[in-house]
């Protein structure tokens, strides 16, 4: 393990600490990751986005794409961090003029999302960030936003994975977890 994936491991652990499971959240068999307490406190949320920070090194990035709404909790501190651009994926019907829209399957039923059109200069360099890696359903959405805006992915980036759920699966990109998640699902 090299000094940086060992000063990330440090600080996924202490952030590890701090999240909240909630069982039967919003229904039976779930249990809910609550990342919230992280952002309760400055020395935390500021672990967060150096863990990403380290974590990103080196890479050229132009834009990190958060999806909303979770995505918009940390997404643009870590665009100011890394010196990007920060570009929202909307739920539809909330962003004004232009946008490219995409239906996605999630675990059951679909969803949709929008970005603006033109937001994303050709070739820029994308991150899309979120806090949960569950289905891939939404990041999957978003990374198809961003090819309608011809950007070019670099890495998909969560906080959590539903590693049960194979999310990865679909991204076709690297995908890169912070905290350990989920091996299973929760039985009761
Ligand atoms: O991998 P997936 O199966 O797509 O699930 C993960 C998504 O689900 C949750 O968002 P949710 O749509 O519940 O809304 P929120 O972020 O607005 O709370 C979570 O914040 C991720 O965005
Ligand atoms: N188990 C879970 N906890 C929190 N957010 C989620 N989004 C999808 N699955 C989730
Ligand atoms: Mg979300």
């Amino acid at each position: 393990m090299s000094s940086t994936q060992q000063e990330i491991a440090e600080l996924a652990k202490e952030l590890k600490a701090n999240l909240k499971q909630i069982p039967d959240f919003p229904s039976p068999g779930i249990l809910f990751e609550d990342f919230l307490p992280i952002f309760t406190k400055p020395d935390l949320f500021q672990k967060l986005v150096n863990a990403f920070k380290l974590h990103v090194g080196d890479q050229k990035v132009d834009y990190v794409v958060g999806l909303e709404s979770r995505g918009f909790l940390f997404g643009p501190t870590l665009a100011l961090a890394l010196n990007a651009g920060f570009v929202p994926v909307r739920k539809p019907g909330k962003l004004p003029g232009d946008v490219h829209q995409v239906e996605f399957q999630k675990e059951y039923g679909s969803d949709k999302f929008e970005m603006q059109k033109g937001v994303i200069p050709e070739g820029a360099k994308v991150l899309i960030v979120d806090d949960i890696l569950a289905t891939g359903g939404s990041a999957y959405g978003a990374g198809e936003l961003v090819k309608l805006n011809k950007g070019d992915i670099v890495e998909y980036l969560f906080v959590l994975e539903l590693d049960f759920l194979k999310g990865r699966d679909r991204l076709g990109k690297p995908v890169f977890t912070l905290l350990s998640g989920q091996p299973e699902k929760l039985s009761n």
